[in-house]
């Protein structure tokens, strides 16, 4: 058999194959180069090196709804027009068009002839305003839009930034000790004192943001007030849980008492997650627009269909997606596998105590708690098998969850709403869900986290290939904070050199020799004003100069002197060998050899 087929020419004899022969031919759908203005705007990242990728620009859908880009630096600008595609009107040649969907991407086909027979070879169509005339050319959904990183990702970064910074205010908080153990600014997660504030295993407990006094790393310290630890022996636990680390586990870091709070209290401390939000806040608050339980209406006397049917409708207009519910399953299988594997339970697999922060991030963030707090001090009890029922437990408890995700109700796993909750699973879900909803809930046989995994079958493909998507997305935003970074340094050794007052008790440094020719040069690139004198803007051109001069190409600028009586005719290369030895010299002579300005890359 010919594994690599040569012949292009497709069959169209049935809709599959021709489908088949689409798919197939997927990876010639290679987006041709616009042709743009080149000075149109900046290509910040490719202004004098080579394109770093040329690869089709593919989109597809993550998550939900959200969709990423995985476009590579063009080679040129981007076109002007960047609005969603629009098909290609040929008005008089009365070319007609379709779509296809081949996995996630949108195709738009033309019929050269207008017509729609199947056997037409399809031409894709044009965006408006280019000039293409190829073949095949893939749309994406989303064009790049900045040289910059998106501003989704900035906005999610700066927010966590913020709330890893945020700094209690004394005055609202006096009773907050200054220092605990080795953290001080602490700063509650949740209202202190708050009488609403349930008691968690029968104690009270709260929140902290705290730092590090040594390194600075940010944490989150959980308090349990007024504790007295019985025995010390549950601090086995506490050994086995700092070794776990997982992506889906806020990872135990110490535990240990303290008096600072004017109690005997017990502090846990985990890895701070900023921006997280617990399980039970996003899916069951009723706080949010719109949500209410359909369990709590149930209480008032009405015909049992009528009642049913009220359910069904709810829960059919609130429902949440199916692949949601499926990722949430992975994840938490994927940390209760390491829990068990490790022979520890959770034992706290509650919506309060799984956080979740941004693209559907899940963790277990409460764990080895339980094992502090109900420490067994009985000597002859059988220690593994008492991990081994709480990981039955365990598993019960996420067959709980998963009901109450698909019911979007806490109520719906209560003793007597369950067969309703299951029933409304089986109208509204896969047979999939509910028989690992079954297999949970079942309390005739032993059950183990492993036999989960032929349940979930080929999802785990889709959750890694959406993982990968993002990983990629990501590594696209970084490959551009990087330019950035590489010309920041840059300037800062421009800024670093010019117009310095005075170096080695030299007044005139900064204007003479190497260093004056660096300063006509930030001229040159910063300074440019139009015939008129008006400053003028141009991204395009500073972030060119600024890549040829990192090059050190051989390309010559004209320099003029600000009195416009003298022009120098000098090379990058030989700028960027001014700029190296000014540097140098600075940079020798400074105190702080904590600069960190020399490229590593
Ligand atoms: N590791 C963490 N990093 C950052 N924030 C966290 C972390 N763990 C929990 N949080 C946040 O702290 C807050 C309080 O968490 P907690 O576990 O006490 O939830 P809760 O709903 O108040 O539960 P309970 O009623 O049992 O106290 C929540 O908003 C949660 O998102």
């Amino acid at each position: 058999m010919d594994w690599v087929s040569h012949n292009h020419s497709r069959s169209h004899s049935t809709v599959l194959s021709s489908q088949l022969a689409r798919a197939t031919h997927a990876n010639e759908f290679v987006p041709r180069v616009l042709s743009s203005n080149l000075s149109a705007s900046p290509n910040i990242i490719n202004s004098t090196y080579p394109p770093l990728n040329t690869s089709p620009a593919l989109v597809k859908k993550y998550e939900e709804s959200e969709v990423s880009t995985h476009v590579s630096p063009q080679s040129t600008s981007p076109p002007p027009n960047t609005s969603s595609p629009v098909l290609h009107d040929k008005g008089n040649n009365g070319m007609s068009a379709y779509q296809e969907n081949v996995g996630g991407t949108t195709y738009f086909y033309q019929y050269p002839g207008g017509g729609t027979s199947e056997n037409t070879e399809p031409v894709v169509a044009t965006p408006t305003g280019s000039n293409i005339t190829g073949e095949y050319n893939v749309y994406t959904v989303k064009q790049e839009k900045s040289f910059f990183i998106s501003d989704d990702l900035r906005t999610d970064i700066l927010n966590r930034n913020v709330l890893t910074l945020l700094q209690p205010d004394p005055q609202q908080y006096p009773d907050l000790p200054l220092e605990v153990d080795n953290y001080h600014e602490l700063f509650p997660l949740e209202p202190i004192n708050n009488a609403m504030h349930k008691p968690h295993l029968g104690h009270q407990t709260s929140m902290y943001k705290a730092t590090h006094i040594k390194t600075g790393v940010h944490y989150c310290l959980r308090r349990i007030h007024a504790f007295r630890l019985q025995n010390t022996k549950c601090m086995a636990y506490v050994e086995l849980w700092k070794k776990i680390s997982h992506s889906n586990i806020v990872q135990l870091k110490e535990v240990f008492t303290t008096k600072a709070f004017g109690d005997n209290s017990m502090i846990f401390v985990y890895d701070y997650h900023p921006g997280s939000e617990t399980l039970l806040n996003k899916h069951f608050s009723t706080d949010q627009p719109g949500y209410c339980d359909p369990f709590t209406d149930s209480s008032t006397p009405r015909p049992y269909s009528y009642q049913k049917n009220n359910l069904m409708r709810h829960q059919q207009n609130n429902k949440l997606p199916e692949p949601l519910i499926w990722n949430y399953i992975i994840q938490l299988t994927s940390a209760l596998r390491i829990i068990h594997s490790s022979a520890l339970a959770c034992r706290s697999l509650d919506p309060t105590k799984i956080i979740l922060t941004s693209k559907s991030r899940l963790r277990l963030s409460c764990l080895g708690m339980m094992d502090v707090v109900l420490s067994e001090s009985n000597t002859s009890v059988n220690h593994l098998a008492l991990i081994q029922h709480y990981q039955q437990e365990d598993l019960t408890a996420l067959g709980k969850l998963v009901v109450a995700l698909a019911c979007k109700s806490t109520m719906a796993v209560q003793r007597e709403n369950v067969s309703t909750a299951l029933d409304m699973v089986s109208r509204s879900y896969t047979s999939d869900l509910r028989n690992l909803i079954m297999y949970l809930l079942s309390s005739t046989q032993r059950r183990s986290v492993t036999d989960l995994m032929p349940m979930i079958g080929a999802r785990f493909y889709t959750q890694l290939d959406n993982l990968h998507n993002h990983i990629e997305a990501l590594d696209h935003e970084l490959s551009k904070e990087i330019q950035n970074g590489r010309l920041l340094r840059l300037m800062a050794k421009l800024a670093t050199i010019n117009e310095r007052p005075e170096f080695n008790m030299d007044a005139a440094w900064s204007e003479t020799g190497d260093r004056y020719m660096l300063k006509l040069f930030r001229d040159y690139v910063f300074h440019q004003v139009t015939d008129d004198g008006q400053p003028w803007l141009d991204m395009a051109h500073i972030i060119q100069c600024l890549n040829k001069l990192d090059t050190g190409v051989p390309e010559k600028i004209c320099l003029m002197s600000r009195d416009e009586q003298s022009i120098l005719v000098v090379s990058y290369a030989e700028l960027k060998h001014c700029l190296e030895q000014s540097f140098h010299e600075i940079a020798c002579q400074s105190s702080l050899v904590n600069h960190d300005l020399d490229e590593k890359l």
